[in-house]
């Protein structure tokens, strides 16, 4: 195994796995903390795919200037299947040591913060900064990313109730999520939908059919209905089996898609990336590694990334009951 020095001299720093808006804040927080405490940092391209292949950048303070408001990341991000095998594993780290980096801020989801656990096990100091518009990390409230995603959302279903209104139509629409109904609970209760569709609960379609048609008989000049990508009940199946059934309303499907992770960061998210960036360095000089910076009520504590990982994140009861209550 390769030993890592115990001294701080120089960091790595990358995003990966699906990005998320905020990751730039987050960059420019570990960067010009890091330099503030004498830390060198290097920026580590494309992910792990960046990390195996030693794709590494030195930042400076200015080269993280002016990125606060640009959506994506300026390190790029990447999916890497050869960092999933343990040779894989044992070449990025054979390039880690090569330039000098003494431990690295993974800013990513859940993959890619078990890709960091793996790393961390293998003697390279690793912190996690939740990075993913899903919110399906554990440990965390909030995962940078979230608010700016709910905000494209909420932005996009108001402008679909009007056209949806005019035209007396139930809109089916899908938001992003593949194995969590974050997105669409959190839509549907502030949206004011009709019914949210999530991958943690079987809806039958019976259910769906009567919330639209009874939504019609109530006299609604529309009707929406929020279903998450991961969910067994497609959107596009849906809208064309009630389109058959003519339950009153004309059913049309908008599928949000990846403009969900794009966009400016909102100022929750810049903050919120900005504090755990800060921290990130933080916990690294006080020898804690191994760990994800996660926000606990007020408060942004280390979680073992192993705690993280090996636990699921399960939604709120009480938003899933409120989002049925108010759909009345
Ligand atoms: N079990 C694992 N072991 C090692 N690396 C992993 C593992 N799971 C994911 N990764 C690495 O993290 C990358 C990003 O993970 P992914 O699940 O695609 O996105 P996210 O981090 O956004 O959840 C993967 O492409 C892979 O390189
Ligand atoms: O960008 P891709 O490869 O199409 O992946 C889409 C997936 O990425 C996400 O946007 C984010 O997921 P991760 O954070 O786990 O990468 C999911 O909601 C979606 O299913
Ligand atoms: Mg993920």
């Amino acid at each position: 195994m390769i030993m890592f020095k115990t001294s701080l001299r120089t960091i790595g720093v990358m995003t990966s796995g699906g990005d998320a808006p905020g990751m730039n804040p987050a960059i420019r927080a570990v960067v010009r903390t890091a330099l503030a405490n004498g830390i060198r940092v290097i920026g580590i391209e494309d992910g792990y795919e960046g990390m195996l292949n030693g794709r590494f950048r030195e930042m400076g303070a200015r080269d993280v200037g002016g990125i606060l408001q640009r959506g994506g990341t300026i390190l790029r991000t990447a999916r890497s299947m050869e960092f999933k095998t343990p040779e894989g594993q044992r070449k990025a780290i054979r390039q880690l040591s090569s330039a000098g980096i003494d431990a690295v801020v993974i800013i990513g989801g859940d993959g890619s913060l078990t890709g960091g656990m793996k790393l961390q096990e293998q003697g390279v100091p690793v912190i996690g900064i939740p990075g993913s518009i899903d919110n399906d990390i554990y440990g965390t409230d909030m995962c940078v990313g979230v608010d700016t995603a709910l905000n494209t959302i909420v932005d996009a279903i108001d402008k679909l109730r009007d056209t949806a209104s005019s035209h007396n139509r139930a809109f089916f629409v899908e938001t992003m999520g593949r194995n969590c109904g974050y997105l669409a609970v959190q839509a549907g209760i502030i949206c004011g939908a009709e019914m949210a569709i999530i991958p943690e609960y079987e809806t039958p379609f019976k259910e769906v059919a009567e919330a639209v048609e009874d939504a019609y008989k109530r006299g609604k000049s529309h009707c929406i209905i929020v279903v998450a990508e991961g969910a067994k009940l497609n959107a596009n199946e849906l809208a064309a089996k009630l389109q058959e059934m003519n339950v009153g309303f004309d059913t049309r499907v908008t599928v949000l898609g990846h403009v969900q992770r794009g966009g400016k960061p909102t100022a929750f998210d810049r903050f919120l990336a900005t504090r755990f960036g800060v921290k990130a360095i933080e916990f690294l000089l006080s020898g804690q590694t191994g760990v994800m910076t996660a926000l606990t009520g007020r408060d942004i504590t280390p979680i073992p990334l192993a705690t993280v990982v090996n636990n699921r994140r399960t939604l709120s009861e009480e938003y899933i009951k409120m989002a049925r209550i108010l759909a009345r």
